[in-house]
């Protein structure tokens, strides 16, 4: 449930993002999916690509599907938390809703790559936990993007060639977690979040409520 107020619950926290990347294809979009469904807590940050829709996609749901001149208005009008280029197309965080999110306590994720992380967390580090998913074996994530059936041999073949320059990035990240299975990799994601919540720095009215444990 996300709070709308402070003043009925002393223990409120301020909202966390929760950053899942990974080299394409090896399936935080699966976990991402996975815990969307079962924690009402979080919600999806939704971006914008310039991306042809895959078969299956929704708008508005997966991505908002904008055209290069659209995206382009968007960053002249700074619209993105951040934004990239991506395997030859656009994406970005749009502004709109995280920020509301946040302040009423509810936790946004946010599937992006490193370069995105970067400019995410440079702009709100306490509020930024960041996780980067691995694939258990290259030729895994070569079956998993083939077996996905969502892209050419060509763009397979680019993301392959790509894999191992994103994971060259895992050490800008707070977690890192193989995804062999996904029960097992969608637990460790969820005790990741859990543990986050309860840090001592995000909850809000943690200092009055010890302040009263301690008077007198
Ligand atoms: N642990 C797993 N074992 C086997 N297959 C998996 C596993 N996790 C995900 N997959 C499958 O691998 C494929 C790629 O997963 P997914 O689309 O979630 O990857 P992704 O990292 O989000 O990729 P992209 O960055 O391209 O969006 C999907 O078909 C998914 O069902
Ligand atoms: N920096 C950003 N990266 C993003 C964003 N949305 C998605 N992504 C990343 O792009 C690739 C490719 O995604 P796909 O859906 O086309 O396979 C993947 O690594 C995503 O994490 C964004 O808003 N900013």
């Amino acid at each position: 449930m996300v709070h709308e107020s402070h003043d009925d619950d002393t223990l409120h926290r301020r909202g966390l993002m929760l950053i899942l990347s990974s080299p394409s294809g090896a399936g935080k979009t699966t976990i991402a999916r996975k815990l969307l469904s079962e924690d009402s807590e979080i919600a999806a940050s939704v971006s914008v690509t310039t991306r042809p829709m895959r078969e299956g996609e929704v708008e508005g749901v997966d991505y908002f599907f904008v055209d290069q001149a659209e995206f382009d208005r968007m960053v002249e009008a700074n619209e993105f938390y951040e934004w990239a280029v991506v395997f030859g197309n656009c994406y970005g965080t749009p502004k709109a809703h995280i920020r509301d999110r946040l302040k009423a306590g509810g936790d946004v994720l946010f599937d992006i790559d490193w370069q995105g992380t970067q400019q995410l967390y440079q702009k709100a580090q306490a509020d930024v936990v960041r996780v980067f998913i691995l694939p258990p074996s290259l030729e895994e994530l070569r079956r998993r993007l083939t077996g996905r059936g969502t892209d050419s041999a060509e763009v397979i073949a680019a993301r392959m060639d790509r894999a191992q320059a994103e994971i060259s990035h895992w050490d800008g990240y707070d977690y890192v977690v193989i995804n062999d299975d996904v029960e097992g990799c969608f637990d460790k994601v969820r005790e990741i979040l859990a543990a986050e919540r309860m840090k001592r720095t995000r909850q809000t009215g943690l200092i009055d409520f010890v302040r009263g444990l301690t008077r007198g």
